[in-house]
């Protein structure tokens, strides 16, 4: 049997029940596999990588080593939610890498988006790289937030690789409990562990986070301003029950300004572009109608309480022309 294919007759996880089937059917597949050996873990705080975590947390408590790279172009409080739910709740084994400086100073000056995508992926494997190398010779598993979809866009060839890009000398034998799972199985299972509703509902984030909704070359006062911007809209999408009904939607933040005033002053401030969608594939995607006073109470919240920027706009682009991300 193809330990890569989703056997035809699989239930589709679905109740607290079912998952706690799996859970305990993966705690048990775990511990015999890893033994008394270690693994070790990229952990984004994503749901996949969280859920992975959570299970192996289970199976094998502290064998498992969890590395979090924070490279700054994280949204707003999820670092910090890392360390709270896996270090502080869960007593989990964390490695916090604090990259902010290496990322940013490596990215400055940088406008084009693909060598500015290019450059946070060579780096994210570098740091990590670099995390293994510490712990290398006492680990001998990785382990993997591999869905379903990504082995089925990989042509159910071989699994896909989250990290892949590590050394010869450093191939880990692979620990994937959640494959063979669909995404919204992955959420229901990690309701059932108990992690945190945010990070079992998280939306699609761009594996270069921030990066590329920081337009152009990305400098420290514009990305903080789009990571309160973003913290804003979230804030206010979640107060009108937003949250669950609309697919993706975050803050983008240009790399040129305009014109405005405030206090009686010019003021020359970036603009803020606020982009919603909803889709059924992510091929497709369509702008949902938001109530203009939620609208307004974002605009009014973004211009009052985010430095440096003095306009707030709506996308109404549908994909296609437009794609979902800016860049
Ligand atoms: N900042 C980070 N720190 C540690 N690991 C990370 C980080 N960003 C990404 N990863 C690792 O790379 C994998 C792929 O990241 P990607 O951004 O493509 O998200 P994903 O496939 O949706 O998974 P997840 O839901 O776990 O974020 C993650 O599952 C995680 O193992």
């Amino acid at each position: 049997m193809d330990p890569n294919k989703r056997p035809d007759d699989m239930e589709r996880i679905a109740t607290p029940e079912q998952a706690q089937a799996f859970i305990d059917e993966q705690v048990a597949a775990i511990q015999d596999q890893v033994g008394d050996k270690k693994v070790l873990l990229a952990l984004s705080g994503g749901v996949d990588s969280s859920v992975v975590a959570a299970l192996l947390i289970k199976a094998i408590g502290k064998q498992l080593i969890c590395v979090h790279v924070n490279h700054g172009l994280m949204r707003a409080g999820e670092s910090e939610q890392v360390v709270d739910v896996f270090q502080n709740q869960l007593d989990a084994n964390l490695v916090y890498v604090d990259a902010v400086d290496r990322f940013l100073g490596l990215l400055e000056g940088v406008a084009e988006p693909e060598a500015k995508r290019k450059i946070i992926g060579a780096e994210f494997v570098r740091v990590f790289e670099e995390e293994a190398r510490k712990v290398g010779d006492e680990v001998s598993f990785l382990a993997q937030g591999t869905i379903y979809p990504d082995i089925i866009e990989s042509d159910g060839v071989k699994a896909h690789h989250n990290v892949g890009g590590l050394p010869d000398d450093l191939q880990f034998e692979l620990c994937e409990p959640v494959k063979l799972l669909y995404k919204d199985e992955v959420r229901v299972v990690g309701k059932e562990l108990g992690l945190p509703d945010e990070m079992v509902y998280r939306q699609p984030f761009p594996g270069p986070g921030l990066g590329v909704r920081c337009l152009g070359a990305i400098t420290r006062d514009r990305l903080e301003a789009l990571r309160e911007a973003d913290a804003i809209l979230r804030e206010e999408f979640d107060n009108a029950g937003l949250t669950q009904s609309v697919w993706q939607f975050f803050t983008v933040v240009p790399d040129f300004r305009a014109t405005g005033v405030r206090d009686g002053k010019r003021a020359f401030d970036w603009p803020v572009i606020i982009r919603a969608v909803n889709t059924v594939d992510a091929m497709t995607a369509e702008v949902p109608e938001i109530d203009w006073a939620v609208l307004k109470k974002i605009t009014d919240r973004i211009l009052t309480e985010v430095p440096g920027v003095c306009r707030v706009c709506y996308d109404l682009t549908p994909k296609p022309i437009g794609t979902i991300e800016w860049e």
